[in-house]
């Protein structure tokens, strides 16, 4: 099988990160490749570590570049993608790395959005229950948010045991890659280096609704949830420290066996081994959600800490991973769990 494969956004972060993924995945073959600001320009200049692509021109995202291909990855800026794909085939499998197609709720994308609402598409996040089979033969895939991917696979199995209460305390640090490549003063390299600063403080962080979104199924009702996320001063990552009021009868035994039954056949979630703690580090580049789980007694909450690298199992991962389902092909088909240390 040979998957024609075009990406939208080339020039990004997301864009750069599908194409690295891409270039070592067996039945995938790279086709078109587009830009916005820097159509016209060669990859080689813009994204020199994608070597085998260095001699490519990127062409306008246009639907002329985009057609002839059986999966078009849009990696662009939330409130392009719709546009760009309502002009490309049914038959098309189209992954959007962007926020149009995640959300369920139309007022929750007016709130932290603001652009008239795309619709809903299946979620590629295939470790929560249930969405693996949505994606399966899918042509239309809305891959999740960074902080909700870490955020609701830390979560999810203590609200499925009904072992922690409808709330949750998040506070994630983030790597700087994870706004985009986009000049934005707030990272210059002045601002960020040297100094831990938190962001989307007090209920405002968009991604907030996408996490209630994913694990309110699981508790039953609506969880309400305090995100805080912090800028430090790493390219790649994401720790989310995640935090929820245990329910009577919550040992650590109960959890443990909750989050070990959860990811027992997941090929990309580990469950570190009791006492060892997720780092960013080992999930540098690789696909890997690193998972540790404790139970605070005495201040009778649990705790649960991800690990993710943002640009990989946050995005284009994630997204390689979706395609693989939707096209049948083996799920792990050019990911690994392999990290880089130190
Ligand atoms: N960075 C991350 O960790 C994550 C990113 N995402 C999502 O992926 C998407 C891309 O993000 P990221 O790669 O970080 O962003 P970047 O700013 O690095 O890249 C944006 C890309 O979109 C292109 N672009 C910019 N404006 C337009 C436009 N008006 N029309 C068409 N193309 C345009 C740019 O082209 P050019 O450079 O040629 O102008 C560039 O290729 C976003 O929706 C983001 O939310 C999702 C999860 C994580
Ligand atoms: C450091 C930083 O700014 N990170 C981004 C998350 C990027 C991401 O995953 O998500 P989207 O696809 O929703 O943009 C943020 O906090 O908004």
């Amino acid at each position: 099988m040979v998957v024609r494969v075009a990406v939208a956004g080339a020039s990004g972060y997301a864009g750069g990160e599908v194409l690295r993924l891409l270039l070592s995945h067996p039945e995938v073959e790279i086709g078109a490749l587009t830009g916005h600001s820097n159509a016209g320009q060669l990859l080689g200049g813009l994204q020199p570590h994608l070597v085998p692509l260095a001699g490519r021109t990127l062409e306008a995202t246009t639907p002329e570049a985009l057609a002839g291909h059986d999966v078009v990855f849009l990696a662009l800026p939330h409130g392009q993608s719709a546009a760009v794909a309502a002009q490309l085939g049914d038959d098309v499998l189209v992954v959007d790395m962007g926020a149009d197609h995640r959300l369920k709720d139309s007022a929750d994308w007016d709130r932290f959005y603001g652009a008239p609402h795309a619709g809903t598409w299946p979620y590629g996040l295939p470790e929560l229950p249930g969405h693996r089979a949505a994606l399966a033969g899918t042509r239309r895939i809305a891959v999740p948010g960074c902080f909700p991917t870490a955020v609701s696979l830390a979560l999810y199995p203590a609200y499925q045991a009904r072992l922690a209460e409808p709330e949750a305390v998040i506070v994630a640090a983030t790597g700087t890659s994870g706004a985009g490549k986009a000049l934005k003063p707030h990272l210059l390299g002045s601002e960020v280096m040297g100094t831990v600063t938190p962001y989307g403080v007090g209920g405002v962080h968009r991604h907030t609704p996408e996490m209630v979104q994913n694990l309110s199924p699981f508790a039953g009702e609506r969880v309400c949830v305090s995100f805080t996320a912090n800028l430090v001063p790493m390219p790649r990552g994401i720790l989310a420290t995640c935090s929820a009021k245990a329910l009577p009868g919550t040992t650590a035994e109960s959890l443990r066996a909750a989050y070990e039954k959860a990811y027992a056949d997941e090929p990309f979630v580990r469950l570190l081994p009791e006492g060892v703690w997720p780092t960013t580090k080992s999930v540098y580049g690789s696909n890997a959600v690193h998972l540790q789980v404790a139970h605070d007694a005495s201040a009778g909450r649990i705790i649960a800490i991800s690990a993710i690298d943002n640009l990989t199992k946050g995005t284009a991962g994630g997204a390689v991973q979706s395609m693989n389902i939707a096209l049948g092909l083996p799920e792990t088909l050019g990911l690994s769990t392999i990290g880089v240390a130190p």
